[in-house]
Formats: C-alpha cells, structure tokens, sequence
C-alpha cells in the first residue's frame, strides 16, 4: 500500500504521515522545500516525540521523498498507482498541488481501486476546492473522464504541531492529543483502514466544531496574546485577560455550533476545557506568530471567526468577544508575514466598508456588517 502526502511540514510528518505509516503504507512525501525533501531522502527514518502528561516517542519509516517543484515526472508516476493522496500544503497550496493529481490520474491504470484523496486542511470543505482544481485541470486538457478513478473525501484534522526547532532536523514535537475525522460517503463500503481514523456520514459538525473550537480558541488567544506582548500561546493563555477573551469567544462559538447542529452543551462545555488545557500544554513552545499566521484568511467568510459571528448576528444577537477577537487580528503587525503587512497596508489606506467587504465577505445587508464596520473604524482610529 502506498500514500503520496503533500507537504511534508510540521502536521504533514507530525501527523498525517505518521498515521499513514502506522496502518501499513509506504508514504512517498511531495514538497517544495528542496532542503527539507533532500533531508527526508538522506534519511531512513524520523521520530515523531509527543508531549503531555504522557509522553512518548514513535518511529516513522518505509518512506521515500520526492520534490514536487522539480521533478514532476516521478512524481506523477508515484500518484498513479499510489492508494491514497494526502494533503497538508494549506488551503492557498491546494490549486498548485492539483495538476499533478490530475496528471496522476491521467496516467492511472482503470483497473486500479480509485485513488482516496483527502486533503487534511484547516478549511471548510477542503478537499471539495481540491477536486473542483482537478476536475478543472482535466476538464482543460480534455479527459473530464479520468476524475472517476478518484474518491474525494473531506475531513478533519487536529493535533497541535508547532514550528520546529531547526535543530530537530527531520524530527518533530508534537502534542499527544490527535483527532482525525473523515466523512465516508463518498467510498461507499470501501474506506480506507487507518487505524486512528474516525469515519462519519456527515463532516459538517465535525469540522465546524473543531475549526469554530479549537481553531476560533487558539486563534484569539494568538491575537489578543500579541497585543499583550506573549510570545508562545502557553504564555497567551496566562494571562488573564486573554484567556478570558478565548473562553468568552468560545461561549459564542458554542452557542452557534449548539444551535445549528444540535450539539450537546454538555460535551461542548468539556470539548472548550480540554481543548484549553491543550493550549496551555506547558512541554508544547507553540508561537503565536505561527497560530496567527495569515490572518487575512483567518477572516475569510467561512473561517474561525466571521462563520460562526455571522450566524450569531443573523439569529439577533451580536457576537461581542468575536468581535473583540477580530479587533485584535486587525492589530496583528507581523513583517515577516506577507499577510499581516498587506492588512496593515490595507487598514492605513482604505475605508472599513470597503475592507469588510473585501476582507470578511460580508455585505452591506448582513446583520453583521455594521458590528463589523465599527470594530475595523476603532482600530483605524486608534493607529
Ligand atoms: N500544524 C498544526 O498544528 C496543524 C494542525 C491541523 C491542521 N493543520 C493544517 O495543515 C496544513 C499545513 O500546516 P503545517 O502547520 O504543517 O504547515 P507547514 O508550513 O509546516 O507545512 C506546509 C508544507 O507545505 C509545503 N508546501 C508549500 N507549497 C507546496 C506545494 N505547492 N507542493 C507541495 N508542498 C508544498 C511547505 O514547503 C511546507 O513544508 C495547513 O492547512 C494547516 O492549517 C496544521
Ligand atoms: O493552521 P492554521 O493557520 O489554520 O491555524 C493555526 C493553528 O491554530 C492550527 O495549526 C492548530 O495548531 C491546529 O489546527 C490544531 O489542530
């Protein structure tokens, strides 16, 4: 059995390829980063060291590393007759890493079982966007017919996975909580065996939960920790402003997922502290460069903050500690983050309808449009 992963970063080795390894598949990695691939091929195996309260060390092997920007052709080969392609280049990457799946599936021989694609982005549909990339590229070279020899699934992913120290080499640090959800529709009775894989009909709840959760937590401590000087999300989380801030945004959020998908309080409520402790995980050195990294996506209409405050203000009420949330993104002044330097540059030159429209795709309209306007107006004022 074999996996082609793209993206073999921080949740791509971390996690995605560990779990491949694990339930029996030779993994090829595919990535842009020439040092990083020619370190993977130099080597036999990489560990993967998980902190908490238990701890441990686990060894991946049986893999082989390709670069995807030069050497295209042997990458190609790889995915037509691979088992599974995986993602983890982030939702941006997802139409660059599309024509060689397509090009794979060209090449695929009929016979073969469908090729399972799952790309495991934090994203709303992820893997949707990544087979729509597909289908277009072989709708343009004329063999719309080769999409058949794929099953798109979308999924869930969840484990933190930090920058990594560069001295770590190949090595990653990991926290030992994971949770990887994956909707089964789409293989019939025929998914993938992953042990560690949860599969489910419907991925709505699931990855709104955890994308609307963890990452609406994680994100507003990394925001409002930045404005209070932390530098790691374990610093963030101490101080107590901040953590009130999360837990205040993570009421609303729940408020929302209870609500849409009938979620039990219950659970919620102890899905919110576990997901706290993690973020406090004092073996973890989590920046908050890193969790707040992008942050114009971060405020994309179907993200971690604008989703579920959209909903909020659409059933009446206004989302106070999301908005404070996004306040502070809009004060994430980050220079080495092309993301953050194009919002700052953005918030010196243009009005806030123009931006929240743009930014947050929320028109005019919409009940949440004004909360919005004002919160981007207080933040201009105050630069
Ligand atoms: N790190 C986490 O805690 C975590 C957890 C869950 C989900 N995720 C998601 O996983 C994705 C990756 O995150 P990460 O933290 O591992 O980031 P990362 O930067 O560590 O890894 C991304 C990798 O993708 C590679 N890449 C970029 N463009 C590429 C291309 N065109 N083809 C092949 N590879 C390419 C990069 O070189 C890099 O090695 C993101 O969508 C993120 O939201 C991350
Ligand atoms: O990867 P992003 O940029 O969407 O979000 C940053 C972190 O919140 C994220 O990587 C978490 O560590 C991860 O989603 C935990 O499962």
């Amino acid at each position: 059995m074999k996996a082609v992963h793209f993206g073999a970063g921080n949740i791509g080795r971390g996690f995605v390829g560990l779990l491949l390894h694990e339930a029996g598949y030779e993994i090829v990695f595919a990535d842009v980063n020439a040092e990083l691939i020619d370190a993977l091929a130099a080597a036999t195996e990489y560990k993967v060291h998980e902190v908490g309260e238990v701890s441990g060390t686990r060894v991946v092997d049986n893999f082989r590393a390709i670069n995807s920007a030069t050497d295209v052709d042997r990458l190609v080969a790889e995915i037509a007759t691979a088992d599974i392609v995986t993602t983890a280049v982030g939702p941006r990457i997802l139409k660059f890493v599309a024509p060689a799946i397509a090009a794979g599936l060209q090449l695929r021989d009929g016979d073969l079982a469908p090729l399972a694609v799952m790309a495991c982005e934090n994203a709303i549909g992820a893997t949707d966007l990544l087979a729509e990339e597909v289908r277009s590229v072989l709708e343009s070279s004329g063999v719309p017919s080769a999409g058949a020899k794929a099953v798109f699934a979308n999924t869930a992913v969840d484990r933190i996975v930090p920058a990594q120290d560069p001295r770590a080499g190949i090595d990653v640090t990991v926290e030992t909580f994971y949770e990887w959800v994956v909707e089964s529709r789409p293989f019939g009775e025929k998914a993938p065996v992953i042990p560690g894989v949860t599969f489910v009909d419907d991925l709505g709840p699931y990855i709104e939960r955890k994308l609307f959760t963890v990452n609406t937590g994680h994100a507003t401590i990394a925001y409002l920790g930045f404005t209070q000087g932390a530098t790691t999300i374990a610093d963030a989380i101490a101080i107590e402003s901040v953590r009130a801030g999360a837990e205040k945004a993570l009421a609303e959020t729940s408020t929302a997922l209870i609500s849409k998908h009938g979620l039990d309080p219950e659970m919620m409520r102890a899905y919110r502290a576990k997901i706290l402790e993690r973020f406090a995980n004092p073996h973890l050195r989590d920046e908050v460069r890193r969790v707040g990294r992008e942050p114009l996506r971060k405020l994309g209409r179907h993200e971690r903050f604008i989703g579920p405050a959209a909903e909020l203000a659409e059933s009446g009420t206004t989302p106070a500690a999301l908005l404070a949330a996004v306040a502070a993104v809009l004060r994430f002044d980050v220079p080495d983050d092309s993301q953050s330097v194009e919002l700052q540059a953005m918030l010196q030159e243009r009005s806030a309808d123009e931006l929240v429209a743009d930014i947050t795709g929320i028109e005019s309209a919409h009940p949440l449009f004004t909360p919005l306007v004002e919160t981007f107006r207080s933040v201009q004022a105050a630069e």
